[in-house]
């Protein structure tokens, strides 16, 4: 099977590079630059499940890029999606899926309207992972899943294929009959952790010693689940519960990629993940305060970004 991931970054690096590692057919879409020393130094992977060095991967620009893949990996920021889908066009032919691993919901609309949905499979990743400024990528936990399937539930024939593909790698895979209840989930618990570590600056442990803190995100993971339920796809129980436990743990020194990224400077995906879901919620007649000023204090730092780099 050709492989081709979209983006070598943190995520899209790692998940390619493990692939890579056991010998399966990658290539990475990249940009000049990024192909540029990818050529020089090769994809590392520093992490604390093991090290990789891939000396040679394969790369490919948009400009040379002119054969089908049989799958692709999708792994741009969502602020990156429209320039990426029409970079990784030519990649996409009748037998071609789409895997994305985005956080969010709202690039399923738009791969949906680029490529057709028969050819957009539901996806998710959880690590926690960056791409450093020296070019590697820094895995900085044990958590490294990614979790695929087709959208409609159906374990078809290309699922079948992708699972072999994943036999044998050093991240846990697994294909889900439910997928997109798991990006749901994946999503409400996200948006929380964004949301509460980014609005406090802070660790999720910081945050809960402080006065009102697990309220506070308490508070922001009901309104996130009550956007889910009435989507049609509130949390299970056992996951939701899960998910409270995690982002109201004493001493926690959780936060979520959004933090770092504001932290480091960088752009966020802001609107993709909470704006889309407060967006939802309106949709569906649910309120979302806590959310609704979450979202300020995001663009609030998109704004200042902005002005000082006029
Ligand atoms: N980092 C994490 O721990 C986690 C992230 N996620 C989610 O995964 C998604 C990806 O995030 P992450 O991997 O961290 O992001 P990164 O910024 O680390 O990587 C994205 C990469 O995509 C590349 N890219 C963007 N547009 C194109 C294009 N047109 N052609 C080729 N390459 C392109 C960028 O390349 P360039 O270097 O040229 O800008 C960049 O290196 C996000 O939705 C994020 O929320 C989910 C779970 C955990
Ligand atoms: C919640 C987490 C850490 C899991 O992958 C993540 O997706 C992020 O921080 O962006």
């Amino acid at each position: 099977m050709r492989i081709l991931v979209v983006g070598a970054g943190a995520t899209g690096g790692y998940f390619g590079a493990r692939l890579a590692e056991i010998g399966r057919d990658v290539t990475f879409l990249v940009r000049p630059a990024r192909a540029e020393k990818l050529a020089a130094e090769g994809l590392r992977v520093k992490s604390p499940v093991g090290d990789v060095h891939i000396a040679s991967p394969k790369t490919v620009t948009a400009d040379k890029l002119s054969e089908p893949f049989d799958l692709v990996i999708l792994s741009a920021k969502a602020y990156d999606l429209d320039g990426a889908v029409a970079d990784l066009r030519p990649a996409v032919g009748p037998q071609t899926a789409v895997l994305p691993i985005l956080n969010g919901m709202r690039h399923l609309d738009v791969l949906d309207a680029a490529f057709g949905p028969e050819r957009v499979l539901g996806g998710t990743c959880a690590i926690v992972a960056t791409l450093t400024k020296a070019g590697e990528i820094r895995q900085m936990s044990e958590l490294h899943s990614l979790t695929y399937g087709e959208r409609d539930g159906t374990r078809s024939e290309r699922i079948a294929a992708i699972e072999a593909q994943m036999e044998g790698v050093r991240f846990q895979a697994r294909s889900s009959d439910k997928v997109v209840l798991e990006m749901w989930e994946k999503w409400v618990f996200l948006a929380t952790l964004a949301g509460a570590t980014t609005l406090m600056r802070a660790s999720i442990g910081d945050i809960v010693a402080a006065p009102g803190g697990p309220a506070f995100v308490e508070g922001l993971l009901d309104e996130c689940q009550a956007v889910a339920v009435a989507n049609g796809y509130g949390s299970r129980e056992k996951v939701l519960a899960g998910a409270r436990k995690t982002l109201t743990a004493e001493k926690s020194p959780m936060t979520a990629s959004m933090l770092r990224d504001i932290e480091g400077g960088a752009r966020i995906e802001a609107d993709h993940i909470v704006g889309d879901l407060i967006a939802r919620g309106r949709k569906a007649g649910i309120e979302t305060p806590i959310l609704a000023r979450v979202l300020t204090g995001l663009k609030a730092y998109e704004n200042r970004k902005a002005r000082e780099a006029a």
